[in-house]
Formats: structure tokens, C-alpha cells, sequence
């Protein structure tokens, strides 16, 4: 199967990522704002030290602030690719704020730490889904700050031992975070490629590879109006092979079925990227050429009929011998969909009608 070029089915998936994105972004910083304001307020309840009350604002202050941009942003901005690296940032200072409270509780051992614990390994859990992609990722953001948190620690000579066994939550949480979130960084790229899957099969034609007739149908009218706003010839070259049902009838529908798509393989490399190549009918080829006149579009049409009845086509040890009638149409001002495609039909027929084997414009 050929590399279908980047399309319309490329910008759905693209868009559809970004909404995911947008929409995680979204839910994580609203989770961000609320969850650190509602434990200050605890916080404030139990009657914590002024001092340390400080040290609890200024640990979460990046999660507020990251959060706090990252909606802005989300609401701003809708259409931004800003959302990954701000999930990313999230994710960070949420770590950060986990162990740098983790490391308030163990060197002042002050106020109601156990529920305060609970929620922020909850929190972190929650984030780590949102917004990190996999276990590896979960465990690179966990890593960084429980290192500087032992370090720190260490340095003001707390007592590691005990800080050991306090840790045991946080990594269960870890743990439990990096499978969950391998397990759905797994299914979503994996419902990512099966939507693309999908889609890229709705729009090729199954023998030949090539786009099919549904594909150019939605995306003709596009291209059209796309040459119109700059002012760029576009053209249209219907192609048909030569007394197909003899081929089938000598060689067998395999064999027949096997030039369908060598055909296909042709035409395909005679073509630049953004032109389309589609299955047009049975034996029948349509190519759409944009910033191609009709002198450029016959040259086009005249390389292939070359390449193809130069060079009969090698199936099972056979060589069959085949050609290839073209007509050729450019877009003119007045020109519907229909218009242009009958202009390219009838000029195939003259070429059929004048011997075939030959380009008619
Ligand atoms: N092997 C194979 N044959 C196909 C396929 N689709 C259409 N055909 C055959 O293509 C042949 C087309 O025959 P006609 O429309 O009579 O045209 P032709 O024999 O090519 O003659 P001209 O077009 O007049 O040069 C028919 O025999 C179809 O069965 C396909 O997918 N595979």
C-alpha cells in the first residue's frame, strides 16, 4: 500500500488530539486550582504556624500559578499546541509540591499531616493519568523531586530512616500511577491508530492503493475553490485502460487485477506529492493536478502512457502487453465539479475514438 500523502484525514486526526489535549489540560489545571486552595484552608483551620503556613502557600503557589495559566491558555487560545507542554508543567510542579510538603511534614512534623498526605498523593495520582504519557514519564517527574527532597533532608540531618518508611505511600502511589498510566497512554495511541486506520481505509481504494472515488469527492471542490483564491491552474486527466476485458479474458481476473495495480504504482511515481491519484471506475484513473495547466497536465498524462505501454507489465512470469487512454481538462472560471470531470471524460473518449494509446485535451 502507498504512503497516503499528508491530508484531510491527517487533520482530522491532529485536530482530534489537540481537543484531547485542550480538554485534559483543561481538567487537570481545575483540579490544580481547586485541590491546593482547599488544603490551605485546612490548613488554616488546624491552626498551623504563621511560618509554616508560608512554606505551605509557597509549595503550592506553581501548581496554582501553572494551572491558573494553563486554563487561561486552554481559553485563550483554543487551537494551541501550548496544551502538552503546560500538562507537562503541571504534572512537574505538582511532583514538586508533593515532596516539598513531604519534606515541610518531616523536618517541623506539624498540624494534621495524614489527610493532607492522602490528598496530595490523590492529586498526584489524578495529574499523573492527565497528563503524563506513561509509566516513564510518571517515573522521570517522580524521580527528580524525591531526589532533591532526600537530599535536602539529608542535609538538614533529618532522620532518613524514618523519612524511609514514610515513603512508602508515595511510591505505592507511584507504582500504582506508572501502570495506570502506561495502560492508557497504550489505548489511546493505540485507538489513535485504529481511527486512522480507519479513515485511511474509508478513502483508498482496496485493490490498487490509490485514493478512491469517495476521497476525491470530498476533496475536489476544495482544491477548486483553493485555485480560484490564488489564482493557480488546476487541472484534471482522466485515464482508461485499452481493451481491459481482452486482458482479463487472455490472462484470468488475477492476472487483470495484478495491471490494476502496477498501473496504479505508475502512475503514482510519475506524480509529485500533492496531486491526488484516485480509482476512478473499474479500468478507469483520475488524476487531479493542482498548479498544473493543461500543457503540464498532457505532459503528465504523456509520461505515464509512456511508462505504461512501453513496458508491458510482468505478472506470474507473463509479460502483458498494456496502454492507456488520457483525456485531459483544465479548471476554467465557470467550472462545477461536474463540468471539469465531463470536459476530462469526453476528451478521453475522443482519444479512445482517435485509436487509443494516446493524451486528448
Ligand atoms: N481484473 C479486473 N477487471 C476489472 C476490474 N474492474 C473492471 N474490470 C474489467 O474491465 C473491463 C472493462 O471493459 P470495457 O468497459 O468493455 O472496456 P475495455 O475492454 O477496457 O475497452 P475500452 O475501454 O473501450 O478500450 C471489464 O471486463 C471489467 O470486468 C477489476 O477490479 N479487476
Amino acid at each position: 500500500m502507498f504512503d497516503v500523502p499528508h491530508d484531510g484525514t491527517d487533520c482530522a486526526n491532529d485536530v482530534s488530539l489537540l481537543v484531547t489535549r485542550a480538554t485534559t489540560c483543561a481538567a487537570a489545571a481545575l483540579a490544580m486550582l481547586v485541590l491546593p486552595l482547599y488544603q490551605l484552608i485546612e490548613i488554616f483551620e488546624h491552626q498551623t504556624p504563621s511560618d509554616l503556613l508560608w512554606l505551605h502557600a509557597a509549595w503550592r503557589a506553581p501548581v496554582f500559578l501553572v494551572a491558573l495559566a494553563s486554563l487561561l491558555v486552554c481559553m485563550l487560545q483554543p487551537g494551541s499546541g501550548a496544551p502538552k507542554l503546560l500538562l507537562r508543567l503541571i504534572a512537574a510542579s505538582v511532583m514538586i509540591m508533593m515532596f516539598g510538603l513531604f519534606t515541610t511534614n518531616m523536618l517541623h512534623a506539624q498540624g494534621n499531616p495524614e489527610p493532607m498526605a492522602r490528598g496530595i498523593i490523590m492529586a498526584t495520582f489524578a495529574v499523573s493519568l492527565l497528563s503524563l504519557r506513561g509509566g516513564w514519564e510518571v517515573l522521570l517527574h517522580f524521580a527528580l523531586p524525591l531526589a532533591g527532597s532526600l537530599a535536602w533532608l539529608a542535609f538538614r540531618g533529618a532522620d532518613l530512616l524514618e523519612t524511609t518508611t514514610q515513603l512508602v505511600d508515595p511510591v505505592m502511589m507511584l507504582v500504582i500511577a506508572m501502570i495506570a498510566s502506561e495502560l492508557f497512554y497504550r489505548i489511546r495511541g493505540q485507538q489513535f491508530a485504529l481511527q486512522r486506520q480507519l479513515r485511511q481505509l474509508a478513502s483508498t481504494d482496496a485493490l490498487t492503493g490509490l485514493h478512491n472515488r469517495r476521497d476525491l469527492e470530498r476533496r475536489i471542490a476544495a482544491e477548486m475553490s483553493r485555485s480560484r483564491r490564488h489564482a493557480q491552474p488546476l487541472s484534471v486527466v482522466i485515464g482508461d485502460l485499452d481493451h481491459f476485458k481482452r486482458v482479463n479474458d487472455e490472462y484470468g481476473h488475477g492476472v487483470g487485477d495484478d495491471v490494476l495495480r502496477a498501473v496504479g504504482v505508475r502512475m503514482r511515481r510519475n506524480l509529485r506529492s500533492e496531486d491526488l491519484a484516485v480509482r476512478w471506475g473499474g479500468e478507469e484513473f483520475l488524476l487531479l493536478l493542482p498548479d498544473t495547466d493543461r500543457d503540464g497536465a498532457v505532459d503528465v498524462a504523456e509520461k505515464i502512457r509512456r511508462t505504461i505501454s512501453e513496458h508491458p507489465i510482468g505478472c506470474n512470469g507473463q509479460e502483458v502487453p498494456v496502454t492507456i487512454s488520457f483525456g485531459v481538462a483544465e479548471l476554467t472560471d465557470s467550472d462545477q465539479v461536474a463540468d471539469l470531470i465531463r470536459r476530462a471524460d469526453d476528451a478521453m473518449y475522443r482519444a479512445k475514438a482517435q485509436g487509443r494509446d494516446r493524451v486528448c485535451a
